[in-house]
């Protein structure tokens, strides 16, 4: 089989595009070939797959798809597992739609995700929103990747469970935001050891495995993560993850909304807008860096 891929990353979250915009190239995708795609010796590397369909290509192959966008962003961990939503993959995806024409990114569009549909906006880079990697974007895309916004909808806030690494246990706030995360907050972000195992987590809160977040506070309005992804290990950033870490905060310092946090990551900084009508808006950049074919044979 011979393919097209690209690879992008937002904050350094890096992704496998895939485009098959009828359905017809990767069937069902596979797990053990989105593993392989994915690994970092063996394969193109990435934390994840970003399959391009259509939703109604998609939905042909799994009718329960419930989306009126028209294009649908198909996710998966590097393990090949599913996950509902991925917060920096519906921005690398956005990018790459409007770099190829398939929407009018000067008009209002959502991505479909099996969290629901996302809306999308594109944004004049933000000063202190803006990392290290954007200032070399504008010659690709004129800006476009500089910040591009997600409205995530509204999190889930619940209970309190513990989470355990490098012989450390913490309290973690249970926030879901499309998928499943526990955030606990840490003295320093060295306490809890290189993450190149999974944390101990409460497998009765999370039956389905669990995102988990460390934070520390860098200041007023502003809090620095590490993050080990469900299905993909200790990752650079995480969207989803920045959003969960965000309300966490602004539940814990009583905050009044609107409210925007500033949260560094590794891979670099993202904005987290908690508003008034419960919804959170997720801001950073995003951007494509290479193209090619592949021919594959399993
Ligand atoms: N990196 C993503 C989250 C990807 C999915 C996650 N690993 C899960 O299994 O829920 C993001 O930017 O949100």
């Amino acid at each position: 089989m011979t393919f097209a891929w690209l690879k992008g990353h937002g904050t350094e979250n890096d992704f496998v595009l895939l485009p098959d915009h009828d359905g017809t190239v990767h069937g069902d995708l596979d797990g053990a070939f989105v593993a392989a795609l994915c690994h970092r010796r063996r394969g193109i590397g990435a934390d994840g797959v970003l399959r391009v369909i259509r939703t109604e290509a998609l939905r042909r192959r799994e009718p329960g798809i419930d989306s009126a966008a028209e294009w649908f962003m198909d996710y998966r961990n590097a393990d090949g597992s599913i996950s509902e939503m991925c917060g920096n993959g519906t921005r690398v995806f956005a990018l790459h739609l409007a770099q190829e024409g398939l929407v009018d990114a000067t008009r209002p569009f959502a991505i479909g995700t099996r969290d629901g549909d996302k809306p999308m906006s594109f944004r004049q880079a933000q000063g202190a929103g803006r990392s290290a990697q954007g200032a070399g974007r504008s010659a690709q895309g004129a800006g476009l990747g500089d910040a591009i916004s997600v409205d995530m909808g509204v999190p889930q806030v619940r209970d309190v469970s513990k989470v355990t690494a490098a012989g450390n246990t913490w309290e973690a706030q249970d926030v879901r935001t499309g998928n499943p995360h526990a955030v606990a907050f840490v003295d320093r972000l060295d306490e809890v050891g290189p993450l190149l195992t999974e944390p101990d987590y409460d497998q009765a809160v999370y039956p389905d495995g669990v995102n988990i977040e460390f934070v520390v506070r860098e200041g007023e309005r502003h809090v620095a993560m590490r993050v080990h992804e469900r299905g993909a290990g200790e990752t650079r950033s995480c969207g989803t993850g920045a959003c969960a870490v965000a309300v966490a905060t602004a539940v814990a310092d009583g905050a009044e909304r609107p409210v925007t946090y500033r949260v560094d990551v590794p891979g670099g900084t993202l904005h987290v807008t908690y508003d008034a009508d419960d919804h959170i808006t997720l801001t950073g950049p995003a951007e494509i860096i290479a193209r090619g074919t592949m021919d594959w044979t399993a």
